[in-house]
Formats: C-alpha cells, sequence, structure tokens
C-alpha cells in the first residue's frame, strides 16, 4: 500500500462544448499524504472545482483521463455503487454554499442520521444520539435544539458546522473543503478553519483545502499547488513558496495580497482574466498573454512541471526572467502601463 494517501496523475477533465471537448484541468498531477494540508490556489475559472468534482467522480457528464489512486486503488475505474460508498464515507467534502448542501425541508438531525445510515456507522440505535454528539463537536451549543431546527433557523456559520459535522459523520480519510468560509464573516472564519484542523488532527485526515485567500493558505496548509487555466503552474511547502515564489502567475497573486510595503497602499495585478475553455491557446505556455514584455522565446513550447529544487515544481521557464521583487520594479512596470492599479475598495 502507498505511504500516500491520495495520488492524482496526469488528471484531465474536458467537457464537451459546441460538439467538441475542451480540457478544463488537463494533466493535473499532486498527492496528499496523512494528516496533510494541500491548498489548491488560484483564480475564478482556474479548474479548482473541477479538480475536486473529478476527485469525487460528481461530473455526470464529462470526459474525465489520468489516475486518482485513493490508497493504491484507481477510483476513477470505480463503479458508481462503489463511489456512493466512498463519497461521504472515505471521502468527504465540505461545499462553499451550506444553503445548497442541506436539505431545507429536512431536520437538522435527519440529515445527519442519513449520512450516518448510508454508512451503516454505528448501530441504528445509537444514530441519533451520534448525530448530536456530532453537532457538539463541531461547537453548536444546544446541540439537541439545533438538531431538531431546520437549516433556515440557522445563521450562515452555524449551517457550516452543521455541514462540517455531516462531512465528518463517517470519520473521513480524506477530506475536501472547497472554499468553506468564503461565505461567512471573518470572526466565524476563523473559527471554522480552527476546527477543520482541529478535526484533522483528531482523524488524521488528509485534506484538500480550495481557496483563493493566500490567508487561509498561510495558516492551514503544508503544501501549496497553484493552479491557472486548469493546470498546476507551481507546487511547494508553504514556507517555501511564500519565500521563494517562482511562477510569474505565484508571484502576481502573492503581489496582490495586502502589505505595508505595497506603493501607497495599492494593490498590484496582472490585467486580464483566465481564458474561457474553448478560446485558449494550449500550445505554450498559458500565462504567456498576460506577460506580454516577457518574450516568446524565454516561454517553452510545451511547458511541463518540473521539480527546481527538492519538493518546489514550476511550469515553464519564463519565471527566470519574470522580476516582480522590488518597488522600483513594480513602478517601472506600472509606468510601462502593464500593471492596473486598484485600490483597497477594488476600484481602479
Ligand atoms: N459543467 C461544465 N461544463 C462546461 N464548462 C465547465 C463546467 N464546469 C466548469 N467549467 C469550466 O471549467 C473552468 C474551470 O472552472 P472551475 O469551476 O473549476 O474554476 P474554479 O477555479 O473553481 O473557479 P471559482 O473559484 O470561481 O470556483 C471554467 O472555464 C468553467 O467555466
Amino acid at each position: 500500500m502507498s505511504d500516500k494517501l491520495l495520488q492524482v496523475e496526469g488528471l484531465t477533465t474536458s467537457f464537451k462544448i459546441d460538439g467538441e471537448y475542451y480540457p478544463a484541468v488537463e494533466d493535473v498531477t499532486f498527492d496528499i499524504g496523512h494528516n496533510e494540508v494541500l491548498a489548491l490556489v488560484g483564480e475564478s475559472g482556474s479548474g479548482k472545482s473541477v479538480t475536486a468534482f473529478s476527485l469525487m467522480k460528481l461530473h455526470k457528464k464529462a470526459r474525465v483521463e489520468g489516475s486518482v489512486k485513493f490508497e493504491g486503488k484507481n477510483i476513477l475505474d470505480a463503479k458508481e455503487s462503489e463511489m456512493n460508498k466512498i463519497r461521504g464515507g472515505e471521502f468527504s467534502m465540505i461545499f462553499q454554499d451550506p444553503m445548497t448542501a442541506l436539505n431545507p425541508l429536512m431536520r437538522i438531525k435527519h440529515q445527519i442520521i442519513e449520512t450516518l445510515d448510508i454508512h451503516e456507522t454505528k448501530k441504528k440505535s445509537e444514530r441519533e444520539a451520534y448525530a448530536i454528539e456530532l453537532l457538539d463537536r463541531v461547537g453548536i451549543p444546544n446541540a439537541q435544539r439545533v438538531g431538531d431546527a431546520y437549516p433556515h433557523e440557522l445563521s450562515g456559520g452555524m449551517r457550516q458546522r452543521v455541514v462540517i459535522a455531516i462531512a465528518i459523520a463517517n470519520s473521513p480519510k480524506l477530506l475536501i473543503a472547497d472554499e468553506p468560509t468564503t461565505a461567512l464573516d471573518v470572526t466565524i472564519q476563523a473559527q471554522i478553519l480552527d476546527l477543520i484542523r482541529d478535526l484533522k488532527n483528531d482523524l488524521g485526515s488528509g485534506v484538500l483545502m480550495i481557496t483563493h485567500d493566500l490567508g487561509v493558505v498561510a495558516e492551514m496548509a503544508d503544501r501549496v499547488a497553484v493552479m491557472y487555466a486548469g493546470q498546476i503552474v507551481e507546487l511547494a511547502t508553504v514556507t517555501e513558496l511564500f519565500k521563494n515564489p517562482l511562477h510569474p502567475y505565484t508571484r502576481s497573486l502573492l503581489n496582490s495580497l495586502p502589505s505595508e510595503d505595497m506603493l501607497g497602499g495599492k494593490l498590484h495585478v496582472i490585467q486580464g482574466v483566465v481564458p474561457a475553455l474553448n478560446k485558449m491557446d494550449r500550445t505554450g505556455c498559458r500565462f504567456a498573454p498576460r506577460i506580454p514584455w516577457i518574450s516568446a522565446d524565454e516561454h517553452e513550447h510545451n511547458p511541463q512541471l518540473r521539480e527546481v529544487t527538492p519538493g518546489h515544481f514550476v511550469r515553464c521557464t519564463c519565471y527566470k526572467n519574470f522580476f516582480l521583487d522590488s518597488s522600483d520594479k513594480i513602478t517601472k512596470l506600472v509606468e510601462e502601463e502593464q500593471f492596473e492599479m486598484i485600490d483597497e475598495g477594488g476600484n481602479n
């Protein structure tokens, strides 16, 4: 048996658009160990959720290629009946929006009991008491009363705790958290992250934490995979990535974090957005159109994710010619109008 909990190799998930398949996620390779948090970061449309849904085999109409080995077994070959056992059992997912994850017409405790029933966790007679115990464990005060409530009677933070109670009900070995705190205010966010970390430590589970919040990454992750336009462009330990980011996209992401030494309190972002699936040039470096001051011959023709120092992987050689490490250089690029300046309120 592999010592890695999850090994994803060459994962490629394609959707049909106007009769042709286009990959939303392409050649994605990473692994997660027991009791390890891997953060998957990247801006909207980079392929984070498609990756997560592919791991759970939740895409019904997509073409999914590559391999996803869970404790050495390729689950992409698993039958739907096996996947139903795995989902919510060994693999669990915490979704971004608790309101869509919960059934509005069912009492909270029955939603937890339902997942215990599917996986036959605990004796039937013990399941209700265990459901209440889980609510208590995720920090819900007056768990008995909340168990009898319907989702709309709870606050957003409480609902997210319920979703987490459901996700951990069967002691999953792998927890996938897709932007678990986006919909919550800052104080509740911190509490939910603490909760996920404590549960991970108690259960020894691996966690795939999907986020575009680098603060969450710094706080939670052991390693980070940065995604851009369906590919992982950089992967390293969290310390290494924050200390020595290489790929231009990673560096621009980190540079967009507000910090005191930013020019005049402004944030800097590289202009542009992730291209649509059917409009993307797939032959070279996908980030090239967003850093036009780097000449074409500084990009690789078909860039691969390559280990440049032990455990630190980067795609494309263009990083060698990309500098964004001092205010002077940022100023120069701003003067050359390569950067869009936005203030902290998000206004241009
Ligand atoms: N069912 C689908 N059919 C066609 N295209 C899809 C489908 N699901 C996702 N996509 C496309 O795949 C790409 C990646 O989407 P994905 O939702 O994984 O991005 P993301 O990084 O999770 O973004 P966000 O942070 O906004 O959730 C996008 O271009 C999206 O439009």
